[in-house]
């Protein structure tokens, strides 16, 4: 690195993502054990996931059809034949003291994902998606990770399908790094292969290393001996997108003002301090001889050639989004909010089906998602109320009760209460009133006032607002105050 160049300060973050996710599937990858969330520990265990000896595994043929689904979404190759190694090291939350994981056969290679950052479009390549078990979990006592007096494992956790989903060091900025973790969760929803609600289900080792700017070319690429040379850190198992995006803005001032003041960076595996947005070293970079990969040889090699036709995937954000626009004529923000997770695409498809998309949209992106949102509500809390929220906005399409009644009263009641449409308009009287009756109300206050009739009638404008709130008073408040005030005029200018 030229120091030079260092000096006058254009240097570059380099950044790439180790994306750990948990496959949703019933049982674990290699036993018949439960993946649901237990608090009882080491509950959900066997001999297989507690690696006692002698234990055989045995693959789950849904961890591997959720791979290829990932696999596809993120247009990989999808080899023919895929193989499972040990990976070894020594540490209580793998009791057989070596993971299963994936090697040099990994079951997908050379995909790509595409994600926008503040208006801008990018393609990040992904190097390789491998299956691998996770480990089980460990409960520091007394202190963080570093200063705890004893620890508590359980396995539980161990033996659940992961992904891990490794990218090119295709980043520039924290930011870009973050919205590509938002995006594959969201992918990776639609694929429903995946809960982002489920603690620790996505957990991201963050890779920088700073280069001199002047190593970027004109199309943005860097050489792979450049990227060979820079020393670079990982910070592990970050467990939030905000997380991931604050590790890497630490990273990337620490190891700037290191090459400012002319020190180096030491390559080195780090530790996120999450309470302070910061990294602490824990120890210098394992290198891949130290891991002894060698096959496991308890499974044979997986053949996976067709796999890839015959496990169909359903359309994704961006495609689903684009045809929201081209079908629906949404914008760009509607048909974005309305297509951020399959469960609200959904929903929102139901609903336009009956009435304009338009209305729909504005129902179902601006009234309902916000509503939800206010009250820490998921859209799924309401899938099973299809029916009465459409009710809601046949009601609202059919002129039959007012759009702020329906927004503020009915609306609010229906999430607040779990009340029926049809029931919070007739309980609140709600309904508008027809129209023969509201002509009627008009004649009579006319004829029951007739000095703010002839004050009016000499040019004073405000005794109109008078009779508009006597026919307000007759329907109850139910007529519409601007077509009261139209239709008195008519009646008085004649
Ligand atoms: N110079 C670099 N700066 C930042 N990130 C990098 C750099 N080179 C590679 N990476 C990223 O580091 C991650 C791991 O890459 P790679 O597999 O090549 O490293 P490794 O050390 O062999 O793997 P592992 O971390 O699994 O041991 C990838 O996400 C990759 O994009
Ligand atoms: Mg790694
Ligand atoms: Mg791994």
């Amino acid at each position: 690195m030229s120091t030079q160049a260092a000096q006058e300060g254009d240097l570059a973050a380099v950044i790439g993502l180790e994306v750990h996710v948990q496959l949703e599937t019933a049982t674990k990858i290699f036993c018949g054990c439960s993946t649901e969330p237990t608090e009882e520990p080491n509950t959900n265990v066997c001999p297989v996931c507690l690696g006692l000896p002698g234990a055989l595994p045995v693959l789950n043929e849904g961890a591997v059809e959720a791979a290829v689904k990932v696999g596809k979404a993120i247009d990989a190759d999808i080899p023919e034949e895929t193989r499972f190694h040990r990976k070894n090291y020594y540490y209580p939350d793998l009791p057989k003291n070596f993971q299963i994981t994936q090697y040099d056969e990994p079951i997908c290679r050379d995909g790509e994902l595409e994600v926008s950052v503040e208006g801008e479009r990018r393609t990040v390549r992904i190097r390789r998606a491998h299956l691998e078990e996770d480990p089980g979990s460990l409960q520091h006592v007394g202190g963080g990770i570093d200063s705890a007096t004893h620890t508590r494992v359980n396995y539980n956790r161990a033996g659940t399908p992961l992904m891990e989903i490794v990218t090119k060091p295709d980043f520039r900025r924290p930011a870009e790094a973050r919205a590509f973790l938002a995006k594959l969760e969201e992918v990776l929803e639609y694929l429903g292969v995946f809960d982002s609600q489920r603690d620790g289900s996505l957990r991201v080792d963050a890779n920088l290393s700073i280069i001199p700017e002047d190593e970027i070319d004109d199309e943005g690429a860097i050489s792979e001996e450049t990227l060979a040379d820079a020393n670079r850190t990982e910070v592990k198992n970050i467990s939030s997108h905000k997380g991931a995006e604050t590790a890497l803005a630490y990273e990337e001032t620490r190891q700037k003002n290191l090459i400012r003041r002319g020190k180096g960076v030491q390559q080195e595996t780090r530790h996120f301090n999450e309470t302070h947005g910061s990294t602490v070293s824990m120890r210098s970079k394992e290198e891949e001889k130290d891991y002894r990969y060698f096959e496991e040889a308890d499974l044979p090699p997986l053949q996976v050639s067709d796999w890839k036709e015959r496990i169909p995937i359903p359309e994704l954000p961006d495609a689903r989004r684009e045809r929201f626009e081209e079908e629906y004529g949404l914008d760009d923000e509607s048909a974005s909010k309305l297509t951020s997770t399959k469960q609200v695409a959904d929903f929102y498809e139901d609903v336009a089906e009956s009435f304009d998309p338009d209305l729909a949209a504005t129902w179902v992106a601006d009234n309902l998602l916000g509503e939800l949102n206010y009250r820490d509500m998921q859209i799924t809390d309401v899938e099973g109320r299809l029916d009465e929220f459409t009710r809601l906005v046949e009601l609202v399409a059919d002129d039959e009760i007012t759009t702020k009644n329906a927004e503020e009263i009915v609306l609010r009641r229906m999430l607040d209460e779990g009340e029926q449409p049809d029931d919070i308009v007739e309980a609140e009287g709600l309904g508008k009133t027809g129209e023969d009756e509201v002509a009627q109300a008009v004649t009579e206050a006319i004829d029951e006032n007739p000095e703010a009739v002839a004050d009016y009638e000499d040019g004073d404008d405000g005794a109109i607002n008078f009779l508009v709130g006597q026919v307000m008073g007759k329907t109850g408040g139910s007529a519409d105050p601007g077509t009261v005030n139209g239709l008195l005029r008519e009646e008085l200018d004649d």
